[in-house]
């Protein structure tokens, strides 16, 4: 079973408050985004990865890629302003417009190859799958001074990576564009064509590096390995 890897690298790490990308910041001495894309090139499934980076960050990126030997082909492709944007750019920029693609977050470096694996057969059999964990805390909607506390054993936080058959997630980009729709993730965007998406169970290691705080949670899951 093979699949085509997006990597997105594209963004600015504003919340991570480093003063530049976050995906350059070292965790366990190196790179986070090399975490990331190790992952992936030491999963025989990978056919080829494709990193999205800004323009801004292409040189340095670049360098980073030449740190180390990869087994896969990686290519870098542009992004854009937001994350769906450089989706997008990553999907038409792929080697193989067919089959399945997988799409992460660079900076999200503990997903296993297990789960990768797992990903692939649920995607394989449903064309729309995702990553993600059962919500722990209780959570509320506030409308003003009115709370709803919602039913927790409904609720999934969403991961990455998301697979999907690539004719269904790029005519879901396309029609999201065409509509100005903007998602936090990809798999909404099927959603919103009520089209199925089936969850596969992720693991609450797979965090994603956000705020400075994270870089702390990171430090931990590597020296604990
Ligand atoms: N225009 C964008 C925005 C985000 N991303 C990527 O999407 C992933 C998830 O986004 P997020 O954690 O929000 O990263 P940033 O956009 O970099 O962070 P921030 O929102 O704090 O600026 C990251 O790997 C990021 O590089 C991207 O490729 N292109
Ligand atoms: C795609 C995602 O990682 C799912 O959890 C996430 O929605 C993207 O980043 P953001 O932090 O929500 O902007």
């Amino acid at each position: 079973m093979y699949y085509q890897a997006i990597v997105l690298a594209a963004g600015q790490g504003k919340r991570m408050q480093a003063g530049h990308n976050k995906q350059f910041l070292t965790i366990g001495q190196k790179p986070l985004i090399v975490h990331t894309l190790t992952v992936f090139d030491k999963d025989p499934w990978c056919e080829s990865i494709t990193l999205v980076v800004s323009k801004a960050d292409k040189e340095l990126m670049a360098e980073v890629l030449t740190s180390q030997l990869w087994a896969t082909a990686i290519n870098m492709a542009d992004g854009g302003s937001e994350r769906q944007e450089s989706v997008l750019m990553g999907l038409e920029a792929l080697p193989k417009n067919n089959g399945m693609v997988f799409i992460h977050d660079g900076a999200r470096p503990f997903v296993t190859v297990e789960r990768l694996h797992a990903l692939a057969e649920a995607c394989q059999q449903h064309q729309a799958a995702l990553l993600a964990v059962p919500v722990t805390d209780t959570i509320k909607v506030r409308r003003g001074n009115r709370l709803e506390t919602m039913d927790r054993g409904l609720l999934w936080a969403a991961q990455t990576p998301q697979a999907f058959d690539y004719q269904l997630i790029y005519d879901a980009h396309v029609a999201a564009k065409a509509d100005g729709v903007l998602g936090t993730d990809d798999a909404s965007l099927v959603e919103r064509l009520e089209r199925d998406v089936f969850i596969v169970e992720g693991s609450y290691d797979n965090i994603k590096l956000t705020t400075p705080e994270d870089l702390y949670k990171a430090e931990a899951y590597l020296n604990g390995k």
